[in-house]
């Protein structure tokens, strides 16, 4: 319904009659009217494939494919029907139909679904039935939602949620995707917007009928209160580390360190493949190795380095510029330690382990404050027990360092904690979804989000010197917000006007 349908249509279109064909592609612009069809389930052959219809004339197509009148089929009820070709009456299949009176269906106007058998032929068959049919024509990509958009069924922060479902990897950006196509963002953004838009009318009033004793005394006060407030907690979300949008295209995870101690080892026990090549020779990794995984629900970016090291070989010495560059751009940096380098007495280790940060992080990043890094001391079946505990104990000791673990990517031993200790830290970065208010997602709603800030900002600077200029700053942010809900409507602020106040009786 929202992405195939453009894909299938170079698929379907020798099926399909002239006169569609030159509708569709001689129609330059998306035409809002008319009944369109697509195939709204996946591509390839399928138990069951899903067509759908939505437009005035979908009670017509019904009609004319299952020879049922709207009268005789229960709205939203599967009905199992014979659907035939409207001209030759060939039988094409025999499957479930559905229908859905506006404007209680998904785009708001009629529709109708017909639940055929997934095969290539029955499928042509029908979209080249429908086709036929004068006032239906093919959906654009994307059209269905757009529909249900402009009835109102959803506002632009659920059209990018239900996006974001249907492409939804992992559990965790599911539960983001439902809980936004919910409508939780575009609430919390209509709350605000709502509270803007009351703030506006005041002021507004303010100016029109400041000396009329109908206008309370105290009304300005309140709102300056709002707007402090609102600012506080827009800037609040806008600072939210990333959470949702990480959590959409996934945590950037690097992993780093000097040549051999193991990182492309680490990488493809993580990705339970072998993504990388791993070899004694230092200097082996010179590109930065990309893959995609799935780490305790979360969808995580891991990218292998080249070792850093200074060389005079130019394609390392490219390979080790692109290592920092990814390390400067990661959420969560796993340095990789030679374990069998620590430093005999096992004091030692702390200030070893702070050079060996300072060197892989970036020279002047304060260490208490690389909290998004996780040290992982490998090749720990190169020490004796005795020395590991000794290690842990003084490390365990040691403040303001990032958490460490011992790790034998040979042998195994620890791959246990070092998961857990992983997965922790990827949840605590993206936070869980369902908890706490919803979390900012998208680039886009963070673009208009800063805007708002700043036009709040104009109304809090120009508030004492001149109010018209003020109330424009509220203006500005009122359609910051309702560009990311798609909602911007002056008329709406005339409302609140005459349901606040009772101007001129
Ligand atoms: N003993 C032991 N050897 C290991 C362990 N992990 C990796 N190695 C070996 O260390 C060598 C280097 O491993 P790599 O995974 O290629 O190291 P790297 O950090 O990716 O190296 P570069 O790409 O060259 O920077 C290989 O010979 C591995 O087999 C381990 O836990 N114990
Ligand atoms: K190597
Ligand atoms: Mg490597």
């Amino acid at each position: 319904m929202y992405f195939v349908a453009g894909e299938l249509w170079r698929i379907f279109a020798p099926f399909v009659p002239r006169n569609v064909l030159q509708r569709r592609f001689c129609s330059s612009s998306l035409a809002a009217e008319g009944t369109i069809f697509a195939l709204s389930s996946g591509q390839g052959r399928c138990g069951v494939a899903v067509i759908r219809v939505s437009g005035p004339d979908s009670a017509h197509a019904l009609r004319t494919l299952t020879g049922r009148t709207r009268d005789l089929l229960t709205p939203r009820v599967a009905h199992l029907c014979s659907i035939r070709h409207p001209r030759s009456h060939e039988l094409l299949d025999r499957g479930l139909v559905l229908w859905f009176p506006g404007p209680h269906s998904f785009t708001g106007e009629d529709s109708a679904e017909f639940h055929v058998h997934g095969g290539p032929a029955v499928i042509s068959g029908v979209l080249q039935a429908l086709g036929s049919l004068a006032g239906l024509r093919p959906a654009e990509a994307g059209e269905f939602t757009r529909r249900a958009f402009h009835a109102g069924k959803l506002d632009l922060t659920e059209v990018e949620g239900l996006g974001d479902l249907i492409h939804a990897e992992t559990e965790a950006q599911r539960r983001q995707a439902l809980r936004q196509m919910a409508g939780d963002l575009g609430r919390l953004y209509s709350n605000w917007s709502q509270q803007l838009k009351t703030c506006l009318a005041h002021a507004e009033a303010f100016i029109d009928f400041g000396e009329d004793e109908l206008i309370e005394d105290g009304l300005l006060n309140q709102v300056d209160s709002t707007v402090s407030q609102l600012r506080v907690e827009i800037q609040k979300h806008l600072h939210d580390n990333r959470r949702g949008e990480m959590l959409r295209s996934g945590v950037q995870l690097v992993l780093a360190g000097a040549t051999n101690a193991g990182k492309s080892s680490l990488l493809n026990i993580i990705c339970q493949r072998p993504a990388a090549i791993v070899s004694p020779v230092a200097g082996t990794t010179r590109d930065v190795v990309e893959t995609h995984v799935d780490i305790g629900g979360f969808p995580v970016v891991l990218s292998d380095t080249a070792g850093l090291r200074d060389t005079e070989d130019i394609v390392e010495r490219e390979g080790v510029r692109r290592a920092r560059l990814t390390v400067e751009n990661a959420d969560l940096t796993l340095v990789i330690i030679d374990s069998a380098l620590l430093p005999p007495d096992p004091h030692a280790a702390p200030d070893f382990l702070r050079d060996h940060l300072r060197n892989t992080l970036s020279a002047d990043k304060d260490l208490a404050a690389a909290q998004n890094c996780l040290m992982v001391l490998n090749k720990s079946d190169l020490l004796t027990r005795e020395q590991v505990s000794s290690i842990c104990r003084v490390l365990n000791q040691t403040p303001r360092l990032p958490s460490a673990c011992f790790l034998s990517c040979l042998t195994g031993h620890g791959l246990e904690e070092f998961l857990t200790l992983l997965r922790s830290k990827v949840t605590s970065l993206c936070g869980d979804p369902l908890v706490g208010s919803p979390s900012l997602t998208q680039a886009r709603h963070r673009t208009h989000l800063e805007k708002a800030v700043k036009a709040l900002g104009q109304y809090q600077q120009y508030r004492e010197v001149d109010l018209a200029l003020a109330a424009e700053g509220l203006r500005l942010g009122l359609t910051s917000l309702g560009r990311i809900t798609g909602r911007v409507d002056p008329e709406e602020i005339l409302d609140v006007i005459f349901r606040d106040f009772c101007i001129g009786k």
